[in-house]
């Protein structure tokens, strides 16, 4: 199916509607994803950073806590020695305090007893701490814990290390303070079968050379400040629901905030999911530690909620501490940051959707303005286009100069005239009209008087039909009209005569004053033909019948006139071949001078006789080669031929002769005649002045400048050019004296009527005036009697040919005449010495 306009703007609309759409749809949903994406990395980036900051909070919680247990632990040696310190300087201040009160009051022994018994039952420490005594020979003399050994020797006493005991506490007091610590190993009170570090002090008391002392093992001071340590850390807070929860490696939770029961218990006597979070925390422990989840219940809370929690080893005291938060917070923290940020999304979302859709809005503005527009400029490319076609058709079917209808649209109405008539049963007249002596006018006033008169015949033209009829111009001098509806052919006739009258009369063309008559050809449909071919065909024929017949008047087609037609075109294919064939020879017209007789030249005249048409005069045949264009072959082959045959003659030793050829205005006009004479001169050897050419006045008619041109380059060579036919046309005298010719040959149509007939008679003698008057040799042609013979030597006519003197002659007729005649010198012999001549008739 064609594609039309309407179509392809609705496509074109809805192409860019699609594309709009697609774009649109596109870009929302690259933007909607490419925000939702960005949503959830903004999402997830936000919860792993809320997340980083509550790790890194639990992390340096953690590092602090694990800072504190370590100052705690590093404080336990020293606050043992303080305290071991403080007490057996009280023993001492106590055994002192005895000595000084009782000494000369009791004996020495009594006053031993005395501080051995006051001291003895003293105990600090929770009951755990009591004073020993030793001399310094190492022998025990007070020791509560196991009053059996006092009085015996503890020196070689070792704990489960081989360290002497009582050796390390005497080296403690040999220092001049007398007072000192020692390090050693015994046996726990809470675990009497195996020993564990423990500290003493002791102080020499000198009275009696007594060691005092008291000792602690660091385990009791540094469970103590553990549990000093659990209490700190229970108080310890993070953020605002964060705690520290500590356990003890072999699974008893040591602290638990959030659920203080459990503490002291071993996990596995917990409810299971608390058994499960501390089983996963204790194997977070043994992997050395880090962050985990779990779910948990607040204090008081029984509901479980999740915890982030950091589990860390604290090695030293084999505790797990486990620093936690409430996921609830970050979760609410995050819930709202991750709203803002949905609210942000939103907002994006629905910007760009609103950008989207008004870019949609204007996309849609801009392809119906686009359409809107796009549909004007087809409307108006329609309407050029239409006004262009019209142009052209009027252009296509018109004759430019007249601006009636030209050959095409005259066809394409005769096509039509003859459907219609064809329909209706009518006839019509074709009218072939053809201007008389158009040529001459042409030729002689040249082609914008020609143009004028044309102009002004085809308005008379124009104006005497009817509107309905056509008049058109095919070309040149010629006019068709087409006349429709006929009943009768008369009509046809009386239409002829309206033209004829219409055009008939004086034109005032530029200040020449013109007379125009008409042939006119008729050929009728259906009677003369029923194709516009053959109906253009005869009517030319027709027209050509009337020219014949003395122009000025119309004919109708008959079957007759169709035969010459024929016969015209056998003509010229005949002629076609007439060279190659030899059908055509040369004959000459010998010239004679007037006043003395004498031969002076002849004209070659061409001959054809072809084997079917038989002998074929030049009037019948020169037209067509003129026509056909065969002219110029046919002129070169005369040309070339006179000059070798004149100069053949010579060289059989015949007088020499002036030789005048025709030269065709067709062969004027297109060969390069000055070339081709030369070449015909040189080949012949003929001399250039002896060789003339007849030219007609329509020759000289056409580019002046042109003709000129050519003339002088012919003059150059030397040869002699005449004016033929003489008379018959127009503005003769001033080709004349324009173009400087030779001779003048006065038209045999003066001649005929000569001397009977005054009007040619007085053209006669002033042609022969004008010629002498220009220096120019005047020739007659056609002088048949003797009358006419002796009017024109009368009056100064110089040559003549005729057939008073010589038909036109046979090249070996000529010769014969030529050797009858003996010496050939020009201007020779009489004018009555030829006259038998005249007996070798012409065998045309
Ligand atoms: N009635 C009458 N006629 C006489 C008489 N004397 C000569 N003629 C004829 O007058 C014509 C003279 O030639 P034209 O005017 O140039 O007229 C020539 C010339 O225009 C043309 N023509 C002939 N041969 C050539 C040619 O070779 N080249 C060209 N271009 N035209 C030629 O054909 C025309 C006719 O030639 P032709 O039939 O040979 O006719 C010749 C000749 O036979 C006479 O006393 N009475």
């Amino acid at each position: 199916m064609a594609m039309t306009e309407t179509t392809l703007l609705r496509l074109q609309f809805l192409g860019m509607l699609a594309l709009v759409l697609i774009l649109t749809l596109g870009l929302g949903t690259y933007f909607t994803l490419h925000q939702t994406h960005s949503y959830r990395e903004e999402s997830a980036t936000l919860e792993a950073t809320i997340l980083g900051e509550q790790q890194a909070r639990l992390a340096s919680s953690l590092d602090t806590l694990h800072d504190q247990l370590q100052q705690i632990r590093a404080s336990t040696e020293a606050v043992l020695k303080r305290d071991i310190r403080q007490q057996v300087d009280q023993a001492l201040q106590i055994a002192h305090a005895i000595h000084a009160r009782e000494q000369g009051r009791r004996p020495e022994e009594e006053i031993r007893q005395l501080i051995v018994e006051t001291l003895r039952p003293l105990r600090f420490y929770d009951g755990r701490g009591y004073f020993f005594i030793d001399d310094l020979a190492g022998n025990c003399v007070l020791l509560p814990t196991a009053p059996e050994r006092e009085g015996s020797s503890l020196l070689d006493n070792r704990d489960d290390n081989g360290h002497y005991i009582m050796r390390g506490l005497l080296d403690a007091v040999a220092n001049p303070e007398g007072r000192g610590f020692s390090r050693y190993r015994w046996y726990a009170p809470e675990n009497p079968q195996a020993m564990a570090d423990k500290i003493a002090y002791v102080r020499l008391f000198e009275p009696f050379g007594w060691l005092i002392g008291t000792g602690e093992y660091l385990s009791t001071i540094e469970r103590e400040l553990q549990q000093q340590a659990l209490e700190q850390l229970r108080a310890t807070r993070i953020g605002l629901d964060g705690y520290v929860a500590v356990i003890h490696r072999d699974g008893r939770v040591l602290l638990s905030p959030s659920n203080p029961a459990a503490e002291g218990r071993h996990y596995s006597e917990l409810p299971p999911a608390e058994q499960a979070v501390i089983r996963a925390i204790l194997d977070a422990s043994a992997a050395g530690g880090g962050f985990t989840r779990y779910d948990w219940h607040e204090r008081n809370d029984s509901e479980l909620k999740p915890r982030l929690a950091m589990v860390s080893n604290q090695e030293d005291w084999n505790w797990v501490l486990v620093t936690s938060l409430s996921l609830d917070e970050l979760h609410v923290s995050l819930a709202k940051r991750q709203e803002r940020l949905e609210e942000n999304m939103r907002s994006g979302l629905l910007t760009t959707a609103a950008a989207l859709v008004l870019a949609l809005a204007l996309a849609l503005a801009f392809a119906l303005l686009i359409k809107r527009w796009l549909t004007r400029r087809f409307d108006q490319y329609h309407a050029d286009i239409a006004a262009s076609n019209d142009r052209l058709r009027v252009w296509a079917e018109s004759d430019p100069l007249t601006q009636l209808p030209n050959r095409t649209l005259l066809r394409s109405r005769l096509d039509g005239a003859i459907l219609n008539a064809q329909r209706e049963d009518s006839k019509l007249a074709l009218l072939f009209i053809d201007l008389d002596r158009f040529k001459n006018i042409n030729d002689s006033l040249g082609h914008a008087i020609g143009d004028n008169l044309l102009i002004e015949v085809s308005r008379r033209l124009a104006g005497a039909v009817r509107t309905s009829d056509t008049v058109s111009r095919l070309g040149g001098d010629e006019f068709v009209v087409l006349v429709e509806h006929l009943q009768q052919a008369e009509q046809a006739a009386q239409v002829a005569d309206k033209l004829l009258q219409a055009t008939n009369g004086q034109y005032d063309i530029a200040g020449h004053e013109l007379a125009v008559t008409l042939s006119i050809g008729i050929a009728l449909y259906p009677s003369d033909g029923s194709d516009a071919e053959t109906l253009l065909k005869n009517a030319d024929a027709a027209m050509y019948h009337a020219k014949a017949l003395g122009r000025n008047n119309y004919q109708f087609f008959t079957a007759a006139m169709n035969a010459r037609v024929r016969e015209h075109l056998e003509v010229e294919n005949r002629l076609r071949q007439a060279l190659s064939r030899s059908e055509l020879t040369l004959h000459y017209q010998p010239q004679f001078d007037l006043a003395s007789g004498a031969l002076v030249g002849c004209e070659a005249l061409m001959r054809w006789h072809n084997p079917i048409l038989g002998q074929v005069s030049p009037d019948k045949f020169i037209g067509v080669a003129e026509d056909s264009g065969l002219i110029l072959h046919l002129g070169e082959w005369a040309l070339f031929e006179s000059c070798r045959q004149v100069m053949d003659w010579e060289h059989q030793g015949l007088p020499g002769l002036n030789v005048a050829v025709n030269v065709s205005a067709v062969q004027f006009r297109h060969a390069d005649l000055p070339a081709q004479v030369q070449a015909a001169l040189e080949q012949s050897g003929l001399p250039a002045e002896r060789l003339e050419l007849e030219l007609t006045e329509s020759v000289l008619a056409e580019n002046r400048e042109q003709v000129r041109i050519t003339l002088d380059r012919l003059k150059q060579l030397g040869v002699r050019l005449a004016m033929d036919d003489f008379g018959t046309g127009y503005s003769s005298l001033s080709y004349l004296k324009h173009f400087k010719l030779d001779t003048l040959k006065i038209d045999r149509a003066f001649i005929s009527d000569l001397p009977g007939c005054d009007d040619h008679a007085a053209l006669a003698v002033a042609i022969i005036g004008m010629a002498e008057a220009l220096g120019m040799t005047c020739i007659a042609e056609g002088i048949e009697n003797a009358d006419q013979h002796d009017f024109l030597r009368w009056h100064g006519c110089a040559v003549g040919q005729g057939f008073l003197f010589s038909r036109p002659l046979s090249a070996p007729d000529m010769a014969a005449l030529l050797e009858r005649r003996g010496e050939a010198a020009p201007h020779g012999a009489p004018a009555a010495a030829l006259r038998p001549a005249a007996a070798v008739a012409d065998r045309d």
